[in-house]
């Protein structure tokens, strides 16, 4: 890989063998706003993998920024996750030292691998840190409530771009992951009258959505191929790829999970099988929008009400990949750059 090459502002890699800390901050982009993004905690294959990872993960917040319209860039930051490494507090507070000193060009948060109380410790060193305790975002988890409430609105969008109307009633549901966005997001879709087929590898989560919701459970291995009308992946990343895209049996795909398409080109793929894909960066928005919201100081209903653009923000993409002749994805992408002026 040549880091020359590619197009971010700041690539920062940290080191204190002291207490095993290993970490990158990648600032992607601050043309609209400081740069925005969590902090993940994951074991990687390489440094090179975690670089990687760090400057995808900080361009999907440029552009998730920049179509959601909310004043903020895009960034990330990642500790290298290892056997012998120190206490945690030691090494979210070596990175909250790391972003003070950046004084406001990065602001962290939350990701996989990390928790409420580790932005905590983050906290103690800077103050350019959200989803600490008793932040907007973290109480009664309205990070997660605003996410799943967006790709609920969402979907809607979609199906009326694919079936003429949003209604989801009747409408064949299957939802990969009943974690905090997947499980509020069926009980959203279960109210508005849709079928719901769910999967998850935690026995304890299919459980309870089959109960609550009476929906019908699948195996992880089979949630991606089951025909329905829309996919709900809600679970990892980089799950259209060349094994699971031939075998979709859907209409649409529109969920919560980030970086779903393993590379750019499996968004033409789904476009040229006639899938609607609802850009993930585009209908995940609401945990951003409320963190952006939490930042400039304004509450849940303030946050709601961004929230409730993302339907039209996605209708805009559509008609976009329709105008150019060009996937959703592609149409996403290029109303990023259009907005960041390049
Ligand atoms: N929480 C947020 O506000 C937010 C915001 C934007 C995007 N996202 C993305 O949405 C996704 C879900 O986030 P979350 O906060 O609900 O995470 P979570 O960890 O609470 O839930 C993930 C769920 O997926 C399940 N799972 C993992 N692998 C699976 C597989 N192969 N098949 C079926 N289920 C599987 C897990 O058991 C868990 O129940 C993630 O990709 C996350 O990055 C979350």
């Amino acid at each position: 890989m040549n880091l020359m090459n590619q197009n971010y502002e700041q690539l920062i890699f940290l080191q204190d063998r002291s207490i095993g800390f290993k970490a990158i901050i990648a600032i992607d982009n601050t043309t609209l706003g400081p740069a925005l993004g969590g902090c993940r905690m994951w074991h990687y294959a390489s440094d090179e993998a975690a670089v990687l990872d760090a400057l995808r993960l900080a361009r999907g917040m440029t552009y998730k920024s920049a179509v959601s319209g909310i004043p903020y860039g895009g960034g990330k930051a990642v500790i290298l996750s290892h056997s012998d490494q120190g206490p945690r507090q030691m090494l979210f507070r070596a990175l909250g030292h790391k972003i003070d000193e950046l004084q406001g060009t990065y602001i962290t948060g939350m990701d996989l691998g990390t928790t409420v109380s580790d932005m905590d410790w983050v906290h103690f060193e800077t103050s350019f840190v959200t989803d600490t305790s008793g932040s907007l975002g973290a109480v009664n988890e309205l990070t997660a409530k605003m996410t799943a409430y967006g790709v609920f609105l969402g979907i809607q969008a979609s199906l009326k771009r694919a079936y003429g109307s949003e209604s989801i009633q009747h409408k064949i549901i299957a939802v990969q992951g009943l974690g905090k966005v997947g499980f509020q997001l069926c009980r959203f879709l279960k109210h508005a009258g849709a079928k719901l087929i769910v999967s998850d590898i935690n026995p304890a989560r299919l459980r309870k959505a089959v109960e609550e919701f009476g929906a019908d459970p699948r195996k992880p291995g089979d949630i991606l191929s089951v025909p329905c009308d829309v996919l709900s992946p809600c679970a990892l990343g980089g799950i259209l790829n060349d094994t699971t895209v031939s075998k979709l049996n859907c209409t649409i795909i529109a969920g919560a999970a980030n970086n779903q398409l393993l590379e750019a080109r499996h968004g033409k793929l789904l476009h040229d099988m006639d899938i609607l894909y609802a850009p993930d960066y585009v209908i995940n928005a609401g945990g951003i929008i409320v963190t952006s919201v939490e930042l400039e100081g304004g509450n849940a209903a303030a946050a709601q009400k961004i929230v409730e653009r993302i339907g039209d923000t996605l209708t805009h993409v559509f008609h976009t990949s329709d105008a150019q002749g060009i996937s959703t994805a592609a149409a996403a992408d290029w109303i990023a750059e259009q907005l960041l002026g390049r």
